[in-house]
């Protein structure tokens, strides 16, 4: 299904972000909640799907200075309260109200907040990465601290699960840092340039997109299940 789906250009998302926020009258807390708890089922569902013994998957969740560490903040939380045994990185925090509200909502709910990833991995340290550095804006070559964030975590041999872009990518160029590839893909509203040629599993989560919205960048709907927040497309 991913070779037939749309995939949309950075200018693209811009426009569909700004219709969320002009025509729809998302306020960005809404949007970010509705694409972490998207992100947080399909992980779930996931982890159902391929590993259904393991009922307590540890997760690291890494979470960027943007909008991207907002969505893995939201995640986080609700992972926890699907039962998940989180852990939260998070190095570079900005002074926003917004942001501090997500991290003082994960930190009410007892989830541990690590101050660095750890010198090597082991293999049965977790289950997952959720990777929430950077979204479809990002550009450039990495800074630091993420750059050795970002190596860290592609030698780490855990299965990544990136939310909206692999961390580092760039929307219409792709990995032009030459950084991880995701097992797993979760894009928010729709597929983005960078994952055409991506043969992990992806994820689309998506189901606040009105049809004006799909109907005007010519978007592909994934097949939605039941109530379900996400549809796999790969
Ligand atoms: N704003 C909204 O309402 C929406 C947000 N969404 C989410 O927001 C994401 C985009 O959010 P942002 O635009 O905040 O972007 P990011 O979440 O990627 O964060 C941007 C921040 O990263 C840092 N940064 C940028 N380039 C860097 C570099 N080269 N090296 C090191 N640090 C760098 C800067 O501090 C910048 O403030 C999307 O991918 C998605 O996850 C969207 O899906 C749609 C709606
Ligand atoms: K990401």
């Amino acid at each position: 299904m991913e070779a037939n789906f749309k995939h949309v250009s950075f200018e693209e998302m811009s426009g569909i972000d700004e219709d969320y926020d002009k025509e729809c009258k998302y306020q960005v807390s809404q949007l970010i909640e509705l694409e972490g708890f998207s992100a947080a089922q399909a992980l779930y569902y996931h982890n159902l799907e391929t590993n259904p013994d393991v009922k307590e998957p540890k997760v690291l969740v890494i979470v960027g200075p943007g909008i991207n560490g907002g969505d893995a903040l939201v995640a986080a939380r609700h992972l926890k309260f699907f039962g998940y045994d989180i852990t939260i990185f998070y190095p570079k925090r900005p002074k926003k109200e917004m942001l501090e509200n997500l991290t003082l909502q994960c930190e009410n709910i007892s989830i541990p907040f690590i101050e660095s990833l750890p010198e090597e991995f082991g293999s049965d340290s977790y289950d997952f990465i959720l990777d929430g550095i950077f979204g479809f804006t990002f550009k450039g070559e990495i800074r630091s601290p993420f750059k050795e964030i970002i190596d860290q975590i592609g030698a780490s041999g855990i299965k990544i699960v990136s939310v909206d872009v692999p961390s580092s990518w760039q929307c219409d160029e792709g990995n032009v840092n030459s950084t991880y590839t995701p097992d797993i893909l979760i894009s928010l509203t729709a597929p983005k340039k960078c994952s055409e040629g991506f043969s992990g599993v992806h994820y689309i989560a998506g189901r606040f997109t009105p049809k004006f919205i799909v109907d005007k960048y010519g978007l592909s709907v994934p097949p939605y299940e039941g109530c379900n927040q996400f549809g796999k497309i790969n």
